[in-house]
């Protein structure tokens, strides 16, 4: 459940991040490209000095083309006044163009338009996107345009970078659906003739009139042969509309790889955990084991583990000394000096069995103060000079305790098998034999081998 839902968020996150990042830039480029030259034009049309030049009865024509020119180094933009009083447009490239009616339509018809600001397309030789700008004087009187120009062509590069960055189509139509820029410069107007939005094979495979409130907004359309969502962006200060075409196949390709790295990570975490919890399992196992079978006072392995190492050097079909060793008159000990100085001495004497042994030998703790040691490999008289050496070795030695130096001596019982015999039969011997060292005096070795 929580992979699927942390799959399906990544999805919706990626997919609503592709929407954004589409969008985005073609926000950065209606401002960049569009607003911000508007914005600009806006505020120069309302400089004094403008009106000033252009309200005068005799134009100043040095004056306007100084102040163009001023004004275009200033912007990096095309300017331009076309005046009332003149009736000439003046540009910032230093040309002049007579403002004849019947011959320069865009003039008079947007002079009697009700709107003072205006985007379009004209002078058709070289296409020009413009912006025209009404001029009024403080009482009202119509003084002519002012306003910018940019070449089309300069439009077309833009949107190229913007395709190549970005992969998506730019449609421009104004209030009556003429398509004004695209990214496609097939679609740019022709001569005097616009193409429209209706004349484009994908608009009219749509069914506009089925559209709940008209608009193109994530509509999936067939463009150009590959499958493409749209986004609507309506440019108000112009009445524009601009379609942003957006290629599927990129998205998808985005969000599947998305989608698979989300998978591939879910996969990695989760064997990563499964791993850690192996491993915690193999290692909490192994030292359970451990402890299950290690006597906790000497560290020695206990008679299970003792019963596990008999059982393989049986397997091995090896014969097997067997000695069991019990500490003479311990109880002396703990009731003379203590618990705690008998279990010291019991660590020692562990201590002192382990280190006198071949690798190989195990030597564990039976029980009490008895312990057992497995001699693989070994004859019975072999297991028996074993044990007449450890005998002596502990007679010898001494058991410090606190402040106390303990003597301490041990009988011991030897037997020895080379066949399959449980464990507890030869210990049986090697009991009896214990006991009779006990009896015979202490201190003694005694062996009973099987009839
Ligand atoms: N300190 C300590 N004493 C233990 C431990 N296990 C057994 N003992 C003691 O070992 C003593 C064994 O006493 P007995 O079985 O009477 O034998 P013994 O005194 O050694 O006499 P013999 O074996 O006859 O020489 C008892 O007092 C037990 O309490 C242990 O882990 N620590």
């Amino acid at each position: 459940m929580t992979l699927v839902h942390f799959t399906a968020s990544k999805i919706v996150a990626e997919q609503s991040r592709a929407q954004q990042q589409s969008i985005s830039p073609a926000i950065s480029l209606i401002i960049e490209q569009l607003l911000k030259p508007l914005h600009i034009s806006q505020t120069l049309a309302e400089a004094k000095e403008l009106k000033d030049l252009m309200k005068d009865k005799n134009i100043d024509e040095n004056a306007m083309f100084s102040m163009l020119k001023r004004i275009e180094n200033e912007f990096g933009m095309a300017f331009f006044i076309a005046s009332e009083s003149s009736r000439m447009q003046y540009n910032s490239n230093g040309t002049k163009l007579a403002l004849i009616e019947n011959k320069v339509d865009w003039y008079f018809r947007y002079k009697a338009a009700p709107n003072d600001a205006i985007a379009d397309i004209g002078q058709w030789q070289d296409p020009h996107f413009y912006i025209d700008l009404k001029v009024y004087d403080e009482d009202g009187n119509f003084l002519g345009f002012f306003g910018i120009s940019k070449s089309l062509d300069s439009f077309v590069d833009i949107f190229a970078q913007y395709k190549r960055v970005y992969g998506y189509d730019f449609i421009f139509v104004d209030q009556d659906n003429n398509i004004a820029l695209s990214s496609d410069p097939n679609l740019i107007v022709e001569e005097t003739t616009f193409k429209t939005l209706e004349s484009l094979d994908w608009y009219k495979s749509l069914d506009i009139d089925k559209l709940p409130d008209g608009s193109l907004n994530n509509l999936l359309v067939k463009a150009s042969g590959v499958d493409a969502l749209i986004a609507e962006v309506k440019v108000e200060p112009f009445g524009w509309t601009m379609y942003l075409l957006t290629p599927l196949q990129a998205r998808q390709t985005e969000i599947s790889r998305s989608f698979i790295i989300s998978i591939v990570t879910l996969l990695v975490i989760i064997f990563a955990l499964f791993m850690l919890i192996y491993h915690l399992l193999y290692y909490f196992k192994q030292d359970m084991q451990k402890n299950f079978q290690t006597d906790p006072l000497t560290r020695l392995p206990n008679r299970n583990k003792v019963e596990l190492r008999y059982a393989e050097m049986l397997d091995k079909g090896i014969e097997v000394g067997l000695v069991l060793i019990d500490i003479d008159h311990f109880k002396t000990v703990n009731d003379t000096h203590g618990h705690n100085a008998g279990d010291n001495v019991l660590r020692q004497i562990s201590h002192m069995l382990s280190n006198q042994l071949r690798e190989g030998d195990v030597v564990g703790r039976w029980g009490g103060e008895e312990f057992v040691l497995l001699l693989p490999d070994t004859t019975p008289e072999q297991a028996y000079d074993v044990a007449q050496k450890l005998r002596e070795n502990m007679s010898n030695m001494t058991a410090s305790t606190g402040s106390l130096a303990l003597q301490v001596t041990a009988s011991f019982g030897v037997s020895h098998t080379d066949t399959h015999r449980p464990l507890t039969e030869v210990v049986g011997y090697a009991d009896d034999a214990l006991y009779q060292a006990k009896r015979d005096g202490r201190n003694i070795v005694r062996m009973q081998l099987p009839k």
